[in-house]
């Protein structure tokens, strides 16, 4: 590596380097991003956009001593440039690599792990706490984007920190970007300040402008307090913010490295909560990013000549399909809306907002309203499908109990990247769904085996009258034929998918096919496996798990799930209810965390493939090798 990047070996080497040499290392840093991630794939428009703001922070905070929190921290790809992993760069998002996202573990410069959105403020404000309490001096600042705001734990987060009136600096990166354009009062709120001259002016302007009217004295000015304050609303940038007991600074152009500098440093001399307003582009600088930024939000591998992404497979993801059979129950069934938290594109929900606007609601980065208002609609007669991430529905647990399922209402939750999601590692994984729902009485929770039996599944919850939680993997399927007519499943039914009299296995979801795949290698050891596809984790048909664990030796659960409190974990309630003493081994991902790498290794690394899954048999079977011809017969 050479150039002015090459030099940098911590932020403080920043200090050496004119504002010229800056613009340079800024040109070289926009490169080395739009080198790798058109390899490894990643977050390409929010990381082009913070170029200059992140060389600022990084010019006045003077880290590791200094804190900054990057909210979501898809965006701190500059920030690990500049903090000792430019020679690792190049194994971002990979398997052993480093991460898409801040982590603890990963480097002392990393104040604070993210991924998931709108945590900043709440985790820099325990950094101000903790500072004060020790005695400590250093600077505390959150890093925040427009969309990252319209999440309500920031707004608890503003609330709190003007309320403690502590020493702490939010910089609110305005993009007018969420993945999507951005939504909501506030996003409106913020682009007035962008684009309206009259919120040019200072609040002194202001005053001296009302002084200036004929017959309104000093004295009477305070008589018209109200009217300059709201007035003051009306042309004063950031008079939210400063209700809540914040400092407002800004607006500044966040390309603008020295604007940018000078105003994060009058931050730093400000008393009690700052919020520094910063304007930027995202995908600044990349032509196919700037003018494409939700598809340059989060990228796969692309050729960087064009923008065009590589690796399009062709097969249908589970996602598209979601889409098309949505916007094909819809035109039958005027009850059902769509609501996404934010992620229009990602949940596959832009067809039907393009075909039904009025029954499409992007609520923002706002899970828990999104469940809540979805609940409301139930309620008053309609079939909201809700449509989140399984890792993002973590965000609105308690309105999927309180709200949802304890007045038993017909809500689908269309539970998007349930399993390994892969690249975006820990925080993303989507390993959590079927311990965290299974528990709650009145939903159904099914998981189709492909997509055939995804849109059958799909129908059927729409037609049930209570909730429904499905869950379905990121990426494509198995590539098969989809009935021209949709079935409706009964519920609570498993479907056996080979008959055997050696071992059983009962699979759920993406794991049927490759429990099947496995019985086809065992067959051939002369193992004779029986495959059913379980196809609902809740109810489970506790029949057919029954008299299937009565006529086999060893019954084998595979997930892909934590195995705590998991889809085995209900099998083996059952058996253990029942008196049955089968054997029974269940297999799913054990108790840590998964980082990131390819979704293909991963599954390798846990088992959960057709081979793994031999292996694994072979072993039970091996360790009773006294008692093999006895299964075998
Ligand atoms: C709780 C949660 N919901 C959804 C997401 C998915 N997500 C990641 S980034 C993003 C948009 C963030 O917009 P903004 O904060 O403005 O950052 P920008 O990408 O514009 O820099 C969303 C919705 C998430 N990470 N966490
Ligand atoms: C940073 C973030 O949380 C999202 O951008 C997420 O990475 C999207 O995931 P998919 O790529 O699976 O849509
Ligand atoms: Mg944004």
């Amino acid at each position: 590596m050479n150039g002015l990047l090459a030099m940098i070996k911590t932020p403080q080497d920043l200090r050496l380097l004119d504002n010229s040499q800056i613009n340079e290392l800024a040109g070289e840093i926009r490169q080395k991003i739009i080198e790798t991630v058109s390899e490894t794939g990643g977050h390409l428009a929010p990381n082009l956009g913070v170029v200059e703001l992140t060389l600022a922070l990084h010019r006045v905070f003077n880290l590791p001593q200094d804190k900054i929190i990057w909210d979501v921290g898809h965006q701190c790809y500059v920030h690990k440039l500049l903090t000792g992993r430019k020679e690792r760069f190049s194994t971002l998002r990979q398997y052993g690599g480093i991460s898409g996202f801040p982590r603890l573990i990963e480097s002392a410069y990393d104040s604070f792990g993210t991924g998931h959105s709108s945590t900043s403020i709440s985790a820099a404000l325990g950094f101000a706490i903790a500072r004060d309490y020790l005695k400590e001096k250093h600077s505390v600042a959150a890093v925040i984007g427009d969309g990252a705001m319209t999440g309500g734990l920031a707004f608890e987060a503003l609330n709190h920190a003007g309320h403690l009136k502590k020493d702490l600096i939010v910089v609110l990166n305005d993009n007018e970007m969420s993945i999507a354009p951005n939504v909501g009062a506030m996003s409106g709120y913020l682009s007035r300040i962008r684009t309206d001259p009259m919120y040019s002016r200072s609040k002194d302007e202001v005053e001296q402008l009302l002084l200036k009217i004929p017959n309104i004295g000093p004295k009477v000015l305070k008589v018209i307090d109200r009217l300059k304050d709201s007035f003051k609303y009306l042309v004063v940038p950031g008079m939210l913010f400063e209700e809540l007991g914040f400092t407002y600074l800004g607006p500044v152009d966040g390309h603008n490295y020295q604007a940018t500098v000078n105003l994060l440093k009058q931050a730093k001399t400000c008393k009690g909560p700052v919020l520094v307003h910063v304007q930027t582009q995202k995908g600044k600088g990349y032509l196919p990013a700037e003018s494409n930024a939700d598809k340059f939000h989060g990228v796969g591998p692309f050729k960087i000549e064009t923008g065009d992404v590589i690796n399009s497979t062709g097969t249908v993801t589970y996602t598209e399909v979601f889409g098309d059979i949505i916007v094909k129950l819809a035109e039958t069934d005027r009850r059902i809306q769509a609501i996404t938290a934010a992620m229009p594109d990602g949940t596959g929900l832009r067809k039907f907002a393009n075909i039904y606007p009025d029954r499409f609601f992007d609520v923002g980065i706002a899970e828990g309203h999104a469940v809540t208002l979805a609940a409301g609609m139930a309620c008053a007669g309609l079939k909201p499908v809700v449509a989140i991430y399984s890792t993002f529905l973590q965000r609105a647990y308690d309105q999927v109990i309180h709200d949802v399922c304890l007045q038993n209402l017909p809500v689908l939750f269309a539970v998007d990247r349930a399993g390994i999601v892969g690249d975006d590692g820990a925080t993303h994984q989507g390993l959590f769904d079927l311990s965290y729902l299974r528990p709650i009485p009145n939903l159904v929770i099914m998981s189709p085996k492909d997509e055939n039996e995804f849109q059958h599944m799909l129908n059927t919850a729409v037609k049930f009258q209570g909730p429904c939680a499905l869950r379905f993997p990121r990426g494509i399927g198995t590539g098969c034929v989809l009935d021209k007519e949709m079935k409706e499943l009964p519920i609570g039914q498993a479907e056996v998918v080979r008959k055997g009299k050696n071992i059983a296995i009962i699979a759920i979801g993406n794991m049927v096919k490759v429990a099947e795949d496995a019985a086809r290698i065992l067959a051939q050891q002369g193992v004779d496996a029986a495959v059913v596809n379980a196809r609902f984790i809740k109810p489970l048909d506790e029949k057919c798990i029954l008299d299937l664990a009565a006529n086999t030796n060893l019954l084998v659960t595979v997930e892909e799930n934590m195995l705590s409190g998991g889809f085995g974990s209900s099998v083996l309630e059952l058996l253990t209810a029942s008196g049955l003493k089968t054997r029974t081994h269940c297999i799913g991902i054990p108790d840590n965390f998964i980082e990131h790498g390819h979704p293909k290794l991963l599954r390798d690394i846990y088992g959960l493939t057709a081979e793994g899954l031999v292996k694994e048999i072979n072993m039970l079977l091996g360790y009773r090798s006294n008692t093999l011809k006895l299964i075998a017969d």
